[in-house]
């Protein structure tokens, strides 16, 4: 059940081609660090394999199959700003259960305390509120994890904890994880292979 992104090519409206001709395949239990300089479109392409944007050129594929329109994505994107990626108005135990109801074990590996989940999302830190973008990501149906910069405003405690949690969960499940990440030493403890977006794509 890999991802495969064929020809991609994405630009804003008439904006410079962002990339273009990107070919990349994404195989289950792989965890592949993204890099390249700021503002070339890690993002952009993490949002693209994520079904958030559609790509203007080319295909992404999973299983084989174009990604479905709508239902739970098997790929779950995790960005770097918890606070925008939950709705305001819901106590955490709605957030954390929308999709799924995380088991204990999972909030324990994530540090998920009880007493949060009867919060408001400004009620907690930064890195307490990433914990259940995280949590909320890991479905029994997600087969791969796309971390955009996913611990980067975090401190190092919290973000190893993170990460621990992300890599065990990965391996009992064989999810694949793409790590966007600044952090060079990160990326290269995490990762199994590392490509530049630069590089893979025709246009520079
Ligand atoms: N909605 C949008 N409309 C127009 N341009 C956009 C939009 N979103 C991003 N861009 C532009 O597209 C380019 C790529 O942005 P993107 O966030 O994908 O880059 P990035 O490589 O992730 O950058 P960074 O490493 O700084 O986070 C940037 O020049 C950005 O200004």
């Amino acid at each position: 059940m890999q991802i495969e992104a064929n020809g991609i090519g994405f630009r804003y409206e008439n904006g410079p081609w962002l990339f273009r001709g990107v070919d990349l395949t994404i195989k289950p239990g792989e965890i592949m660090g993204i890099t390249g300089p700021s503002g070339r479109g890690k993002t952009t392409f993490c949002r693209i394999l994520s079904g958030f944007e559609q790509p203007v050129e080319g295909t992404i594929t999973f299983d084989g199959k174009p990604l479905r329109k709508n239902g739970y994505h098997p790929v779950q994107l995790v960005f770097q700003h918890p606070e925008k990626a939950v709705n305001p108005r819901w106590k955490m135990e709605k957030t954390l259960t929308e999709g799924w109801k995380p088991d204990q074990e999972l909030l324990d590996l994530l540090g998920i305390k009880q007493e949060w989940l009867g919060r408001w999302p400004n009620e907690l830190s930064g890195g307490e509120l990433q914990r259940f973008c995280v949590a909320r990501a890991l479905g029994p149906n997600t087969r791969f994890l796309v971390a955009d910069e996913m611990t980067t405003m975090l401190d190092a405690i919290t973000q190893a904890q993170i990460w621990h949690a992300v890599m065990e969960i990965a391996k009992q499940r064989d999810m694949g994880i793409v790590v966007v990440s600044h952090e060079a030493k990160l990326i290269q403890r995490l990762c199994h292979r590392v490509v530049e977006l630069d590089k893979l794509s025709s246009y520079n």
